[in-house]
């Protein structure tokens, strides 16, 4: 795939049948904790626009959080678990109520989907959400996303929407991100910084991602920072979908192409969500070391982890929990999902498949990571 122009870019923006448009926090919320009604309806009267113009429109929306917080009597975001997941329950109603009254406007439904990480990796979960997700673009519906807060298990959590937002987009297969935040575009440094210049067009994000200096978010209501954003743009670039990161009252001049805020260049061709996650959400929970040959055949691509090829297991993990595979020098080669329980993996090493199916029988004769399952660094 030969890289795009700047042009290019904004036009596939502009002609996007389907568009995920992510909003954090601090676009829909004041810092107090409370909806601001007049930002986000705003918003949706640039989404619904768009809308009505014939263009498919997933919102991922973030704020339930931070709509949650004043109404429960905190002044200040909460930082523990269990309170940031009540406020989460609490906004995430208030947030729907507010979008379902503000569409309305415009004789527009909105759907409320709220999704897991393991919804965008395990098979089934991801097809059922991708085809509830499609039935309701297909009714003229705005589906609504938002992470399952109030339940989600913290050890996998996305805990920001903008990595989310990117397996949406890869999920209903989009045409175009619009990331919508507080600040107009990406900067070489955070905008605070008195030489950070503003970026119109990042040709190659994977280079942007060594080159801009970022920091987390300050906002008080938001997570991310601008760190992950970036990851949902190289996310949604490595699946072949352009993202545009703008402001939210760009919204609507975003979502025709003009060029406003920063446009990053897809760079290859769709691949799973199941690999996005591992390789860009995914928190190891233990450690593979494969041997020099399996090392080489790993890098070399296409190959999968066996149990021949790996000298040492470290960590507590289940099955299908991400580990990282490194090679004997402790360097990180690759990211995937166990095929077993950490404590069954040791004595399983260094044996070929014939001995594991012998000695342990045909459960045991297979990867240790499936190369479907298996993302290099
Ligand atoms: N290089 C950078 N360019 C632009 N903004 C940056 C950069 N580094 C850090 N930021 C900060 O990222 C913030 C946006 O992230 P965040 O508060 O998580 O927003 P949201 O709630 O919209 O997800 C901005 O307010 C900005 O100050
Ligand atoms: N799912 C959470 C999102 C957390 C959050 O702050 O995200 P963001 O504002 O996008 O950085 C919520 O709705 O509060």
């Amino acid at each position: 795939m030969t890289q795009p122009t700047h042009e290019k870019v904004r036009r596939a923006i502009a002609q996007a049948q389907t568009v995920v448009v992510k909003v954090g926090s601090s676009s829909l919320t004041m810092p107090s904790g409370h909806l601001d009604p007049a930002k986000l309806d705003a918003l949706v009267s640039a989404l619904a626009c768009a809308r009505v113009q014939g263009a498919r429109i997933v919102l991922v929306s973030s704020g339930a959080i931070a709509a949650g917080f004043g109404p429960l009597g905190f002044e200040q975001r909460p930082s523990d678990i269990a309170t940031q997941q009540a406020c989460a329950s609490v906004g995430q109603g208030l947030l729907m109520a507010r979008y379902e009254v503000s569409f309305s406007r415009f004789g527009i439904r909105v759907g409320q989907i709220l999704i897991t990480a393991e919804d965008t990796i395990r098979v089934t979960q991801y097809h059922n959400a991708q085809r509830t997700l499609d039935r309701l673009l297909d009714l003229g519906v705005v589906p609504i996303v938002n992470e399952n807060d109030a339940l989600a298990n913290n050890e996998i959590r996305f805990g920001d929407n903008d990595r989310l937002s990117a397996l949406v987009a890869n999920i209903v297969r989009a045409d175009a991100l619009v990331l919508l935040t507080d600040v107009d575009a990406l900067y070489t440094a955070p905008p605070s910084h008195p030489d950070s210049k503003k970026i119109v067009f990042v040709p190659d994000v994977e280079r942007a991602l060594d080159e801009v200096k970022v920091a987390d978010s300050t906002s008080g209501v938001g997570t991310g920072g601008m760190i992950t954003k970036l990851e949902a743009a190289h996310m949604a670039a490595v699946s072949g979908i352009p993202t545009v990161l703008t402001c939210a009252s760009n919204a609507g001049p975003a979502l025709m192409g003009d060029p406003v805020g920063t446009a990053f260049a897809p760079v290859k061709r769709r691949g799973s969500s199941r690999r996005l996650w591992i390789k860009f959400a995914s928190h190891p929970r233990g450690v593979l070391v494969a041997d020099a040959g399996a090392a080489k055949a790993i890098r070399a691509g296409q190959a999968s982890l066996l149990s021949a090829g790996v000298v040492e297991v470290r960590g507590e993990f289940s099955a299908g929990d991400p580990v990282w595979v490194d090679d004997e020098s402790g360097k990180h080669i690759a990211k995937g999902l166990s095929g077993y329980d950490s404590e069954e993996i040791p004595r399983m090493l260094g044996r070929n498949t014939v001995q594991l199916r012998r000695f342990f029988g045909d459960d045991y004769a297979h990867p240790l990571v499936h190369r479907d399952n298996l993302v290099l660094l």
